[in-house]
């Protein structure tokens, strides 16, 4: 068990790199299981747990991967089964995105329920709805959801009542190798959607209109493994926006792409915050008292939900009232309650948050309560008059690479500390590589990339 310590008070300066985005090599890891031929060598995949989870469950199913220098090299000529384990499936929801290849490739296929998670129940019956169109059967049972096909499935026209994000990843999976054409109605937009079409194109499938609300896929009979790289994640680059403009610092964010930003970039500017986009990243300056502004988050081009808590952080620095309303997730205000031991003054009225900007935010003991939510305290650490604990960080650990390590290198006063050395060590910064290691060893989780090459 490890946390984040975090003292207020610095102004953020200098330039911090963007890694590869999660939710573009989750679903871009899980389409490498359609490749019969080659291997498929996915560059600028960032080192996150939840990268590790997705490799665990391919190589459960038989598939080779290696990890190397932020390159993923998946070997899926042979596979062995069709079952994806409950032991990984339960530790992440995007595992269930390995549904769409394994139905699609093997005809059949059995994945442990996802369930729920922190930020509300998040069903399947899109997904479910898509693969039975395609002419998968499906049934539940014991926890496990099987589906089956008689022989190919067959392209069909889905509409889906929610532009779900996942649903049109696992559907647009599955029909890369059916039989005909497929017709995805009312499809997510996000950016990670056109990056896993993109990849799919390169491995010889024929995705059209990815980043529209139709996407049509023509099935073909094979593909191959290609080398492709991961687009920056727009999460943590607005993470990192933020972080420069709570502090009043001055950051160039690199491998932010602004084009993907719009609504986060637009939010900020009606605040008072600069922002110079240029072509390999965008420079944040905040010199000026911060305004309130109301936002609703939706699906892309909207505002994201994911960087909702921590505009919040930031919101709370303003002067006066924002409504800060979450249209996507039905329970993602867990925040509220740790951003109210820090001070912060926030009223919760249905789906949406009232929040009163200007008060001094005190550091205090808070828990990420999930991954953005720990994101969201820790930016409020940064301006907390004194120190900020913040504990969860196997959430944060799921979507930040180094992020103690990152922060450090714009001026913030941040380490990560085992508990264990807490307790020997008070008033002083342990070495932060060695921490991380005893933090990983205590949640039992080998620190895959830092010391091993290979997976498994
Ligand atoms: C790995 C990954 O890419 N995760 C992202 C993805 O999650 P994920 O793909 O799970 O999110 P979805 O877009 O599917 O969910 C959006 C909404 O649709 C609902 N829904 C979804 C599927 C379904 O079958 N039925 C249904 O009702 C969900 O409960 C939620 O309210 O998009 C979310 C919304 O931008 C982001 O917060 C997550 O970071
Ligand atoms: C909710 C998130 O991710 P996931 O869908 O993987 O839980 C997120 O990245 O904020």
């Amino acid at each position: 068990m490890s946390k984040f310590i975090v003292r207020g008070g610095r102004k953020l300066t200098g330039s911090v790199k963007v890694s590869g985005a999660k939710n573009s090599v989750l679903p871009i890891i899980a389409a490498s299981l359609l490749a019969e031929e080659g291997v498929s060598v996915i560059i600028d995949a960032p080192p996150l747990d939840d990268v590790m989870t997705i490799s665990r469950v391919l190589e459960s199913l038989g598939a080779g991967v290696t990890y190397s220098n932020d390159v993923i090299e998946v070997d899926a000529r042979e596979l062995a089964t069709c079952e994806a384990p409950y032991e990984w499936v339960r530790k992440m929801r995007a595992s269930f995105l390995v549904m769409g290849p394994l139905l699609s490739r093997l005809g059949r296929t059995r994945i442990s329920l996802p369930g729920g998670c922190a930020i509300g129940t998040r069903p399947i019956d899109q997904h479910l709805k898509g693969f039975e169109a395609l002419g998968a059967e499906i049934s539940l049972g014991q926890g496990f959801i099987e589906a089956r096909s008689h022989g190919r499935l067959r392209g069909a026209k889905v509409y889906l009542d929610v532009a779900s994000v996942g649903a049109t990843e696992n559907i647009m999976m599955a029909a890369a190798l059916a039989e005909g054409v497929t017709t995805i109605e009312n499809a997510a937009k996000e950016p990670e959607i056109v990056d896993l079409a993109n990849y799919l194109n390169s491995m010889g499938a024929i995705v059209r209109g990815a980043g529209t609300g139709v996407i049509r896929i023509e099935g073909v009979e094979r593909l191959h493994g290609v080398r492709h790289t991961v687009i920056p994640d727009r999460i943590e680059a607005g993470t990192y926006m933020v972080a420069a403009a709570i502090t009043g610092g001055d950051v160039y964010v690199e491998g932010a792409i602004a084009d993907h930003l719009g609504p986060v970039i637009a939010k900020m500017e009606e605040m008072g915050v600069t922002i110079l986009p240029d072509e390999n990243g965008v420079r944040v300056i905040a010199d000026k008292p911060l305004k309130a502004v109301d936002l609703k988050t939706l699906p892309y081009p909207g505002f994201p939900t994911d960087m909702q808590s921590q505009m919040m952080a930031l919101l709370l620095r303003s002067e006066g009232t924002s409504v800060v309303t979450e249209t996507v997730f039905e329970n993602r205000f867990m925040h509220v309650d740790e951003f109210h031991n820090m001070n912060a003054e926030i009223k919760i009225e249905g789906r949406s948050a009232i929040i009163t900007g200007g008060a001094q935010l005190v550091g205090a003991k808070v828990c990420a309560t999930d991954l953005r939510a720990g994101a969201a305290m820790i930016l409020a650490g940064l301006v907390a008059e004194g120190t900020t604990e913040v504990s969860g960080t196997h959430h944060i650990d799921r979507g930040y690479v180094h992020l103690a390590e990152k922060l450090q290198g714009l001026g913030a006063d941040i380490w990560r500390i085992s508990l264990e050395e807490k307790a020997t060590e008070i008033g002083s910064k342990p070495e932060t590589a060695k921490v991380e290691a005893a933090a990983a060893q205590a949640e039992e989780i080998v620190p895959l990339f830092q010391v091993q090459p290979t997976l498994g």
